[in-house]
């Protein structure tokens, strides 16, 4: 294993991306080799550095991944499901340990990235924080401890910026309820209501999102019974708690055999 693997970072220019950018650097084991945007993106052939308005790094923002990857041990990616799934077909004939952060992927992007993942390492979370993979633990016990009157329902907020719904954190959470619960998480799943919907159906887990200002993300998983109520909470205030996740992942990920990894491997949780 390299010592000190060589990074790309995809979306560099992202909330995430130029979070990532910054940890890495500061990394003392990590190189930053390569930093890609989007084809047609302002940042493309600009110093990196320069682009983030902050010192040169004699690295230049390019929008071919290929040449960025071909030189990497870890392309950590928080973008779209389209890049990511693109992206997952590259990495895996350079045998680079990708890890993907982005959220709103398709079973059918799952299904793509599980055949790249028969080539190499893939390291992929909704939410890469400790405390969130934790809390999925937390409930997954919570559930199995509480009887079915204990209605289970997961409440989100994000900032004004984001573009999917439930988020990839719910959805984590959700399926962890489900399986303490010993529920089907696809049959168990409500993401809507409105108007006249009726009572609550038994043996669903709900889903409710809030969208506003720069809300970093925030999750709560209600167990709501007769006369009393658990609330387990996650509130994140530093989009640097996913960062340094994903910098975790891409250092565990050196070495291994290929396959589709989740954090709770990295974390050992
Ligand atoms: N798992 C986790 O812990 C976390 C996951 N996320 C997820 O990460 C993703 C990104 O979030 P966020 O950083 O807020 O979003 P941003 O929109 O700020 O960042 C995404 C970046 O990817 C770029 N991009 C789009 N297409 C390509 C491409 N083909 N090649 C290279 N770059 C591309 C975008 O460029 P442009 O804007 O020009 O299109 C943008 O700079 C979301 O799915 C989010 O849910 C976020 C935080 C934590
Ligand atoms: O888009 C975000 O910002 C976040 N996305 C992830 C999600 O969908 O859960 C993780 C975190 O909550 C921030």
């Amino acid at each position: 294993m390299s010592e000190t693997p060589g990074i790309v970072v995809m979306g560099a220019s992202g909330r995430m991306g130029q979070m990532l950018v910054r940890e890495v650097q500061a990394h003392p084991r990590m190189r930053l080799v390569g930093a890609v945007e989007r084809p047609g993106h302002d940042w493309i052939g600009q110093d990196l550095g320069t682009a983030m308005n902050g010192p040169a790094t004699g690295l230049r923002v390019t929008d071919d991944p290929l040449e960025a990857i071909a030189h990497a041990q870890g392309v950590i990616d928080f973008t779209t499901p389209e890049t990511t799934v693109e992206l997952s077909t590259l990495t895996a004939q350079a045998r680079a340990v990708h890890v993907i952060g982005t959220t709103g992927l398709s079973d059918a992007d799952i299904e793509k990235l599980d055949a790249a993942a028969r080539h190499a390492v893939i390291v992929r979370a909704g939410n890469m924080s400790l405390g969130v993979n934790l809390l999925t633990q937390l409930t997954r016990q919570v559930a199995a401890a509480l009887d079915a009157d204990f209605d289970i329902e997961v409440v989100e907020a994000h900032h004004r910026h984001k573009v999917d719904a439930p988020s990839g954190t719910a959805l984590m959470l959700g399926e962890a309820a489900a399986a303490g619960r010993g529920l089907d998480f696809r049959e168990a799943y409500v993401a809507a209501r409105d108007g006249i919907t009726g009572a609550r159906a038994p043996g669903t887990i709900g889903f409710s999102a809030i969208r506003g200002g720069d809300i970093v993300g925030e999750h709560d998983v209600i167990f709501a019974g007769a006369g009393e109520r658990i609330v387990l909470r996650h509130v994140a205030s530093d989009r640097a708690i996913f960062a340094r996740g994903a910098l975790k992942a891409a250092l565990w990920g050196q070495d291994r055999m290929p396959g589709h990894y989740s954090m709770l491997d990295v974390l050992g949780l």
